[in-house]
């Protein structure tokens, strides 16, 4: 069983992927706690805020219920909703608390290509196809082996940034671990104005790539 807070049909509005019509699935669950994280609502898994499947569809604003549902009615709920999107983003709170493949497998079956969201605080359980957007948390639960082998696993890294610090903290982490990511994006945090500068001077220096978050900038979910 997938613990989910939302599920939403969208533009992917971050890294590669952008402007692709995706169906989002949110996980429940995340014990990293970064203090500028965007969904702080996926958090906990408060047994108090269980729901059912459908009422995940039908939020309106972000909130900390969430319900439980298997790879099955997960795929039937997309069917049901009459989805158009052939994209399925795996996101969170933190997807990789949970085994992925099961629900990757079944959705490649249907026709769907797939993405992960990670911190890579957690071991990175997926088939083969799916495409891996690691979001790097330094210095934080999970430790260096599994960080390392996330790294590794990453089709893209995705790293928000605010202050140079974080921009060191990166290229540090590609040093100690000798890994030179094929893409590697800066995402400023929170659209800050200071942060976006940093972003784009960043990139413009060190040839990597910029993602905005589309989706706040037009005002969709
Ligand atoms: C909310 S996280 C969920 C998936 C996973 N826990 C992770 O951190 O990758 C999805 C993406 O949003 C980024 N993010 C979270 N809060 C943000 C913020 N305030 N500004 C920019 N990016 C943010 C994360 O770094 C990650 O790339
Ligand atoms: N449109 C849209 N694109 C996204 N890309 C990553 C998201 C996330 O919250 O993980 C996200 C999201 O919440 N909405
Ligand atoms: S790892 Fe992801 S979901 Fe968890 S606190 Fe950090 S940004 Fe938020
Ligand atoms: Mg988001």
């Amino acid at each position: 069983m997938y613990k989910i807070n939302e599920i939403f049909e969208t533009i992917q509005g971050e890294a590669s992927y952008t402007g692709v019509p995706s169906i989002f699935l949110r996980l429940q669950g995340c014990p990293v706690g970064c203090a500028w994280c965007d969904t702080k609502q996926t958090w906990d898994v408060n047994p108090t805020y269980l729901i059912s499947l459908d009422k995940t569809v039908e939020k309106k604003a972000d909130s900390e219920w969430w319900a439980e549902a298997t790879s099955e009615q997960i795929l039937s709920l997309f069917k049901q909703r009459e989805y158009q999107a052939k994209h399925v983003v795996i996101t969170g709170g933190e997807p990789c608390m949970f085994d992925l493949v099961p629900l990757c497998e079944l959705l490649h079956e249907a026709g769907y290509s797939t993405q992960i969201e990670t911190s890579g605080t957690f071991e990175i359980k997926v088939p083969e196809q799916t495409w891996v957007t690691v979001s790097p948390k330094i210095n934080m639960r999970g430790g260096y082996e599994v960080l390392t082998s996330a790294m590794q696993r990453a089709d893209e890294i995705k790293h928000p940034v605010a202050m140079q610090k974080h921009v060191e903290e990166l290229e540090a982490l590609f040093e100690k671990t000798g890994i030179t990511p094929k893409l590697v994006y800066l995402q400023p945090i929170s659209q800050k104005a200071k942060a976006t500068k940093l972003a784009i001077d960043t990139c413009m220096k060190k040839n990597w790539r910029l993602s905005v978050q589309v989706h706040k900038y037009i005002g969709i979910n």
